[in-house]
């Protein structure tokens, strides 16, 4: 897989300084600290436990660290909400797929607009008029994230349906919906066979590309990991031990000895 990603990036979007979390005796997280730039690719690597999932709970508000704070956007906040992070444009998508599996892709999809839509219930009945033109709206939208996932033939299907490969699509298709400036994607190929796991990162390379959007992605496959991203920050028990460009990190020595289990 060679996706000849091109390396521009802009101002610092997100930052993270000193974040630490635990849960009772266990420390998740210790004082781990990075930078994302806009329109970035950076993958978060590391062993099983490391805290990578953790640390995207942190980003989107459902953990909330006890010490450190995250500045996104230029707003720093010591512990970030759910909802707050949803519209200063932050989506995600999770390590299981977290779908309505009785309800067709494009409703799945619909409700990753819901943050947008303006009017609500009570308004609909009122101005029923306006709820319609906006619904028209959000519809055209989705439609196009439909074309560009290439699902428009299951548009219809149920998505307990669909192969796994294409459940992760759709999963993408929601994010996507919210038109995020940063999207956070925990392990978005895993259980994918080889040829879903280029469809992926053939998808994930348009978004980041053809939107703008900048990527924060949790990946065990280390091909995959070094054609896609910009620079990897790699966490082991909680603690972020090398940060740097894929081929830095490639060569570096922890990072090394971390992979091979070497006890240090
Ligand atoms: N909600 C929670 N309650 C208690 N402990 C938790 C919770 N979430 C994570 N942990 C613990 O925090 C540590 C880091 O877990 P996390 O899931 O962030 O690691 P990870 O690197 O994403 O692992 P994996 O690659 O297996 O998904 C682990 O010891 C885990 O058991």
């Amino acid at each position: 897989m060679n996706s000849g990603k091109v390396h521009h990036t802009g101002d610092i979007i997100l930052k993270i300084d000193n974040i630490a979390l635990s849960f009772g005796g266990i420390k998740a997280l210790t004082d781990v600290s990075f930078q994302v730039r806009k329109h970035e690719i950076l993958a978060i690597i590391g062993p099983n436990g490391a805290g990578k999932s953790s640390m995207l709970n942190c980003i989107n508000g459902v953990y909330h660290p006890q010490d450190g704070a995250i500045t996104f956007k230029g707003e720093t906040r010591k512990q970030m909400r759910p909802h707050i992070a949803a519209k200063q444009g932050i989506a995600r998508t999770f390590q299981n797929i977290a779908l309505f599996k009785g309800m067709s892709v494009l409703d799945n999809i619909m409700t990753g607009r819901n943050l947008m839509m303006k009017t609500r219930f009570w308004q609909q009945a009122i101005y029923w008029g306006a709820a319609q033109r906006e619904e028209i709206e959000h519809r055209k939208k989705v439609e196009e994230i439909i074309r560009f996932l290439q699902i428009e033939s299951v548009r219809k299907t149920m998505v307990s349906q669909l192969s796994y490969g294409l459940q992760k699509r759709v999963e993408l298709g929601r994010a996507l919906a919210a038109e995020p400036d940063l999207l956070l994607l925990d392990e978005p190929m895993a259980g994918m066979n080889v040829e879903e796991k280029q469809d992926m990162c053939r998808f994930i390379l348009e978004v980041n590309e053809q939107f703008g959007t900048t990527i924060i992605l949790i990946e065990h496959d280390m091909g995959v990991v070094m054609d896609l991203s910009d620079r990897v920050v790699v966490l082991e028990y909680g603690r972020k031990i090398a940060d740097g460009t894929p081929d830095e990190v490639r060569s570096n020595q922890t990072v090394i000895d971390a992979y091979l289990g070497v006890s240090h």
